[in-house]
């Protein structure tokens, strides 16, 4: 007689009060479980059929809980997070150019970016994100943080028209880059792509040069723009432009582009952004600290326009939890547009979740909990004082909710947050470290 088939395997079953998939919209699973296998979704089912239908490595019991698609930070300079509260409150050009930029003349190198870098994946994964964009100096540096740690993260190396503390010019950054994308071309975690500065960072040649470079190998590329009013004002006098009809007509507004702030935003702005297919991060907790103006992220959406999230830096912000940075945006698209609908929380998760993977070029791979795609997953605790009662998970999660109360997060299947303990991150050698790096910037050490 045959031998009874066995259930099939999966390498982890997730059984949770909540499951949101983000994708289809509005979906809200109820006692359910999701299966992953090699690093992907097998299947989203109610929790009594998969215990039946799998043999599972390891099951996961979230009973107040709920599964969302890891957060995408579609815009940081991670190892800024030694910079936090070192130049608070001043607006973004005294800011940059008395404090930040002499700061990281000084300070950084290899060593800083590593440990900067570190300290906020740490901080990532401790808040729900899987995923996160970085644009900063010595990006090899932050690509190994994200390799060693199992983090997911689109490198944006820096592209500047003078010198900086990693590249000579905007020739030498974009070689050095380039080299850097070569060494993670197979890589299935971590994307290298472009990232000029800012319309007043980098000339003409050298956005052509990128856009060329873009449009050849389809690399996503991404950019401060709009940032304040006095950006537009100052483009405008000196190239006759905004800097969106700058962009465009130098072939660098497309759908693999990220602008980054976009505030002082006219309808013809909204008209380029929209006709190219080009993405907006929203980073709206920068821009209010560093009173850069506003992003009409609500307007931009009903354009058809794709408006995902990003914390910015840690020394503008000055943390890099996107639960706050989702809270902000839909409190602040309603101050703005005067309207109580504008920005709902299901459009909040949405933005920080599928609409940061569509910005990256990663819709395939993750912002959604869907099967086949990578098992990015965070896991909220709902069941505090704060969060009772509980009518609707997607509003707790964006009105109560905080980075605080992610429980677990995996990155492709693999766990790396467990019970709020860093798997591969050693949390007291992360605060001692930071505490180091103070000392030797107040002067107290070397
Ligand atoms: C070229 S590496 C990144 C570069 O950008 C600086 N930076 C940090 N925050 C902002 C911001 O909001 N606008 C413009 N530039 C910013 C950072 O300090 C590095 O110098
Ligand atoms: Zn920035």
């Amino acid at each position: 007689m045959p031998a009874p088939e066995q259930p099939p395997y999966v390498d982890t079953l997730i059984h949770a009060r909540w499951i949101i998939p983000v994708v289809p919209a509005d979906k809200v699973y109820e006692n359910c479980a999701l299966a992953i296998r090699d690093g992907r979704i097998q299947a989203i089912l109610p929790s009594a059929e998969a215990a039946r239908r799998y043999r599972a490595g390891e099951t996961v019991q979230l009973d107040h809980h709920v599964l969302i698609p890891g957060l995408i930070n579609t815009h940081t300079h991670a190892a800024m997070t030694l910079l936090r509260g070192y130049a608070d409150d001043r607006p973004l050009m005294e800011w940059l150019q008395q404090h930040i930029w002499p700061a990281e003349q000084k300070w950084v190198n290899p060593a800083f970016v590593a440990d900067g870098s570190r300290l906020a994946v740490a901080e990532m994964l401790r808040s729900g994100t899987t995923t996160f964009s970085d644009q900063y100096f010595f990006p090899e540096a932050t690509a190994l943080v994200a390799r060693e740690t199992g983090m997911r993260a689109q490198i944006a190396f820096p592209v500047i028209d003078a010198p900086t503390p990693w590249s000579r010019n905007g020739e030498d950054a974009l070689q050095k880059g380039l080299a850097l994308r070569d060494d993670y071309r197979a890589h299935e975690r971590i994307d290298v792509v472009f990232a000029p500065h800012a319309p007043y960072t980098v000339g003409d040649e050298t956005l052509e040069k990128i856009a060329v470079y873009a449009a050849e190998a389809q690399i996503p590329v991404q950019m401060h723009l709009h940032e304040t009013a006095a950006e537009v004002e100052r483009a405008v006098d000196e190239h006759g432009e905004r800097p969106t009809e700058r962009l465009y007509r130098l072939g660098l507004l497309s759908p693999q582009t990220l602008c980054v702030h976009m505030t002082a935003v006219e309808d013809r702005d909204v008209a380029l952004l929209r006709e190219s297919g080009a993405h907006v991060a929203h980073c709206p907790r920068s821009n209010l600290k560093l009173a850069s103006g506003f992003c009409p992220a609500s307007d931009l959406l009903d354009a058809g326009i794709n408006v995902a999230l990003g914390t910015d830096g840690a020394a503008s912000n000055n943390g890099l939890d996107l639960f706050a940075e989702a809270n902000t945006a839909a409190l602040l698209a309603k101050a703005v547009s005067g309207r109580a609908d504008a920005l709902p929380a299901r459009q909040a998760l949405a933005m920080a979740t599928i609409h940061g993977a569509r910005a990256l070029g990663i819709e395939d791979r993750t912002g959604s909990l869907e099967p086949g795609k990578y098992a990015d997953l965070a896991a909220v605790d709902l069941g505090g004082l704060e969060q009772q009662p509980l009518h609707d998970p997607i509003s707790q999660l964006v009105y109560t909710g905080s980075g605080h109360l992610v429980t677990d997060v995996w990155v492709a299947g693999r766990q790396l947050l467990d019970q709020r303990q860093l798997t591969t991150l050693n949390e007291a050698e992360l605060v001692q470290r930071a505490q180091d790096w103070r000392a030797r910037i107040a002067g107290l050490s070397t």
